[in-house]
């Protein structure tokens, strides 16, 4: 593995750390101990010092196909001396409509139409706007209430945080959009404990809709979003059912049903999305990390053709929707997500994803009983594994065992406050999901 560029953290003394304030992190702890890549290749990473990190998060829950695949490097490269930018603002190029025909195509039903954004932030956000913009398209502009979910990630776009239920991501940005509720989450540690995939109680979770449809009735409500498996939160998987549920109570009162699948797409869930796993069709679907196997900056909406189709009136020369970013469909996001899905076809990932959920639970159901360990959740190739607290507070034990996996046992490692999270690429071999779990008992029994 000789990697194509110098180690740079050698050559990064701190002072050259001041200025990059980084997303989402311990920034003072960081760097005063920096946990540096700079390199990659299939399953692992590379320090500057030559250590091999295996991935245990597929980055953050994108790089399905592994790292620094050859079709996919190759398409970018190709692509950054052909095409290095084209708007999609009135013109376009190609690769944007291959693009969206093959993703319309992966996902179920008449989900037929792709709004191309940068993250799955943006993506959120777009989802809502359409949703919103539907209903005044429809002449029932009364619709607007939008619904999420406690414990529901959204990202961090001020439309994400406001249906999102994490009150970390909240608390701190003042009031957020009004007219916003929440679906109660669905974990119950008593009733669910210990659960492979999804966990026989609690499909009547999604009967709180009726609730809130019957205080504000639906003639006000416009969407309810959720993630059909919430990850961020520590991988709550859904009830059996619920999700059927949230879909006909939908139907029954005309509220349109929003998947963010950023995290449950292309093959995490042994299926290219979640809702063909469950067998339900959203309205709208977002979808971002693996369109791309995180190698380039991409996300989008995928919306069902009568949603398309009622903005699709009017004189023709006049826009169809005030919306849209610069990067929308940028042709580098677009090579790379067409080279992506290829690997994915081509590979097998996503049923060889469906192949390995049995094998990976087991490893990881394994670790029950180690010291801690309070409760275990699987579904697909991914898992959350929920440590008790530290005495000196919440989260703490959960960033000591990213701190340890990464410098003492090589591996990388997503943590949302003690809940360690497991999501490694598709390419995971059983070996390497055994190395994974191995390293991560050794793990929780460091920060024991
Ligand atoms: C369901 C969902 N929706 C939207 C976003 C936002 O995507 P962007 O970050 O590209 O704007 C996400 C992102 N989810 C996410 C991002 C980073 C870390 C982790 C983690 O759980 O460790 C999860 C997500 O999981």
């Amino acid at each position: 593995f000789q990697p194509t560029i110098h180690p740079l953290d050698a050559s990064l003394a701190p002072n050259d750390l001041a200025a990059f304030w980084m997303p989402f992190s311990a920034n003072r702890s960081f760097k005063q101990r920096p946990r540096l890549v700079v390199g990659a290749e299939g399953m692992h990473y590379l320090t500057g010092e030559g250590r091999r990190v295996i991935d245990g998060a597929a980055g953050l829950w994108c790089c399905n196909a592994g790292h620094c695949r050859e079709p996919i490097v190759k398409a970018i490269q190709g692509q950054a001396a052909r095409l290095d930018y084209a708007p999609s603002f009135q013109f376009s190029h190609p690769e944007a409509f291959t693009l969206a025909a093959r993703l319309a195509a992966l996902a179920p039903g008449d989900l037929d139409h792709v709004f191309f954004a940068n993250s799955g932030s943006e993506a959120v956000d777009t989802a809502l706007k359409i949703a919103l913009a539907y209903w005044q398209a429809r002449g029932r502009g009364s619709k607007t209430r939008l619904i999420g979910r406690e414990r529901g990630y959204h990202g961090v776009g001020f439309g994400g945080i406001s249906v999102g239920g994490i009150v970390t991501n909240r608390k701190a940005f003042g009031t957020l959009l009004t007219g916003v509720d929440h679906l109660p989450h669905t974990y119950d540690r008593d009733r669910q404990a210990f659960s492979r995939g999804e966990p026989d109680w609690g499909a009547h979770l999604a009967d709180e809709l009726e609730r809130i449809v019957a205080l504000h009735d639906a003639s006000t409500i416009a969407a309810v979003i959720v993630e059909p498996v919430a990850g961020s939160t520590g991988v709550l998987p859904p009830p059996k059912g619920y999700l059927q549920r949230l879909r006909a109570i939908c139907d029954k009162h005309d509220i349109l049903l929003i998947f963010d699948e950023v995290i449950t797409g292309f093959g995490r869930l042994g299926t290219a999305f979640a809702a063909e796993r469950y067998g339900v069709v959203p309205d709208l679907m977002t979808f971002a990390k693996g369109v791309t196997s995180g190698t380039a900056p991409m996300g989008g909406v995928i919306a069902r053709a009568p949603i398309h189709d009622a903005f699709m009136q009017g004189p023709e020369h006049t826009i169809e929707l005030f919306h849209g970013y610069t990067y929308s469909a940028h042709p580098l996001a677009c090579a790379a997500g067409l080279a992506t899905l290829d690997v994915y076809r081509d590979e097998g990932l996503f049923g060889r994803a469906a192949e390995l959920e049995a094998a990976f639970a087991d490893a990881v159901h394994g670790l029950k009983g180690l010291s801690n360990v309070l409760d275990i959740r699987t579904v697909g190739l991914a898992a959350g594994v929920d440590l008790a607290p530290k005495a000196e507070g919440p989260g703490r034990r959960g960033y000591d065992a990213m701190v340890a996996a990464f410098h003492d046992h090589d591996m990388m490692l997503r943590v949302a406050g003690d809940t360690l999270a497991l999501s490694p690429p598709l390419i995971v071999t059983e070996g390497q999901i055994g190395e994974l779990v191995e390293k991560l008992g050794k793990t929780i029994q460091a920060v024991a």
